[in-house]
């Protein structure tokens, strides 16, 4: 009898893979970390054999820890960092350039180039997205712009394209499979979200042949086979790794949300069937579903979250493990009037300032390693608050309580600033690694697994609640020093 789910996780920092069983327990789990190319300043780059590579390694590695059966395994769930674009030869299968990931900012002037030339306002119509150097689009059009021969190819229809999930399920069915998800295809800015189809004006003007692109289908759904050691395994589930988050922590229902502190932070909010149209810097994007039917989302996007303590670590120094952040950040009372705003690659909501940088302001001769080290800590969630209010807006409707997960929502130091920063409960769940867990749910309902969504709702449990616990003028000082921080740093490129 087939009683397990293959999770596979390719998030911008490591690739995981997690065997999870019928009542959500992780039987197994193995993770790599993936190298960051930055070739030049606010460039960011990944090689696409190594995320396949290390995908393949870490699903093998599971299994191997596991001792299951493969013929155990019902199906595999695909979930990955979104936007991020990888462009091959049909033929040979090779990467014609490195993937150009997410956070990169090397099409920050092709981008502002179309807003001028006034396509703004039709790109925020038809794909719910603000114009920003963030989406695929415009990274697929630098490449077939720069990569010598790329144009010619792609115009010979030689070349693909694939977010990383589109990449994943190419190599792991050996190129018998060229599809996506809706909610990978609604963040590549050249999908039309009311439409559901790839919009031909936004092809026509970033100069993509459309033959390049995948086939889109519901984020539940069979969508071909891997052979394991002998054994056919059906992908049957496939989101971006934000809106698997959101399905992972069951906010299946209108007004439902929740935040992810991954490599960036993400706060999602479930919209049902109208997709809302934010007047605060939030965009609309669509849900992950269990069914054939679109649900949309209203999300916030901050580019440097958990991010920011990977840079202390490996660029600063300052610890050689992330989780000593905590214990560091905990030895000093307060930031002593530093605040770090990390706009690293630009800001995302509700800023979307492509050409704003990093800053550290406040610094006295008495400042220390620690204190900068918690207002690190705490520009996640000054960033998440943010994002947090522009959605209250937006909706005319306070969030009772907020659901967090991902890697340095593991930071209890950071949880609670942010319980205290936004005066409302934190709640943290048992299964924090929430975006495998929702990759695993969307696989399971299609073979069966689960019944459907409320059997699914029952398994959600809480691991801890932080309460909020601290006064409102302190509170009220601190946003208002973070809103000054911030201002200091827009458009300091230009
Ligand atoms: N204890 C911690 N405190 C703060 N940040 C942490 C901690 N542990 C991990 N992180 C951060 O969380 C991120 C990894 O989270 P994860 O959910 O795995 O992200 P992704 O899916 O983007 O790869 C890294 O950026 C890392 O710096
Ligand atoms: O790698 P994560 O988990 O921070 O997610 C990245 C997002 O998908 C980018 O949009």
């Amino acid at each position: 009898m087939n009683r397990y789910i293959l999770a596979l996780d390719q998030g911008t920092t490591s690739s995981r893979a997690i065997i999870f069983d019928k009542r959500q327990s992780i039987i197994a789990m193995a993770q790599r970390e993936l190298q960051q190319i930055f070739p030049q300043e606010g460039w960011v780059e990944q090689d696409p054999m190594e995320i396949y590579a290390s995908q393949y390694a870490v699903m093998m590695e599971a299994v191997t820890k596991s001792g299951i059966d493969i013929r155990e395994i019902a199906a595999i769930g695909i979930t990955n960092q979104r936007e991020t674009a990888v462009v091959w030869d049909r033929t040979t299968g090779r990467p014609v350039y490195n993937a150009i990931v997410w956070q990169c900012r090397r099409t920050s002037d092709l981008v502002a180039a179309l807003v001028r030339d006034g396509h703004g306002d039709y790109i925020r119509e038809a794909t719910g997205l603000v114009p920003d150097a963030y989406f695929s689009g415009p990274k697929i059009k630098w490449i077939l712009d720069n990569v010598e021969g790329a144009g010619d190819k792609a115009a010979r229809s030689e070349l693909l394209f694939g977010t990383v999930d589109t990449w994943l399920i190419w190599k792991l069915t050996n190129g018998q499979v060229h599809a996506t998800d809706y909610t990978n295809a609604s963040r590549t800015m050249l999908y039309n979200i009311h439409t559901l189809s790839w919009d031909d004006r936004l092809l026509e003007l970033q100069g993509i042949p459309r033959d390049m692109l995948p086939e889109v289908h519901p984020s539940s759904h069979i969508y071909g086979y891997v052979p394991l050691q002998g054994v056919i395994v059906p992908i049957a589930g496939v989101a971006g790794d934000q809106q698997a988050a959101l399905f992972g922590q069951t906010c299946f229902y209108e007004g439902e949300a929740k935040n992810t502190y991954g490599t960036g932070c993400f706060l999602l909010m479930n919209t049902g069937d109208t997709p809302v149209v934010s007047r605060n810097g939030l965009i609309t994007t669509i849900a992950a579903g269990a069914s054939e039917k679109i649900a949309y989302a209203l999300e916030g996007s901050v580019f440097t979250g958990g991010a920011v303590v990977q840079w202390l670590r490996d660029e600063m120094r300052f610890f050689s493990d992330s989780a000593d952040a905590e214990f560091l950040a905990c030895k000093v009372r307060d930031t002593g009037g530093v605040y770090l705003v990390p706009a690293f690659t630009g800001l995302g909501a509700p800023y979307w300032d492509m050409y704003a940088r990093g800053i550290v302001v406040g610094l006295t001769r008495g400042t220390k390693r620690e204190h900068i080290i918690r207002a690190a800590l705490e520009s996640i969630a000054y960033q998440s608050y943010d994002l947090v209010a522009a959605m209250e807006r937006d909706t005319g409707t306070p969030l009772n309580a907020l659901s967090v997960d991902g890697g340095a929502s593991q930071n209890s130091f950071l949880m609670q600033f942010q319980a205290d920063l936004l005066g409302r409960d934190v709640l943290r769940p048992r299964v924090y690694e929430t975006t495998a867990l929702g990759a695993a749910y969307l696989a399971g309902l299609a073979v069966g697994m689960w019944r459907g969504l409320d059997e699914i709702k029952r398994l959600w449990s809480m691991e801890h609640r932080f309460e909020p616990n601290m006064d409102e003028a302190r509170r009220t000082g601190l946003l208002d020093g973070w809103r000054r921080a911030v201002g200091h740093c827009l458009g300091w490129r230009e």
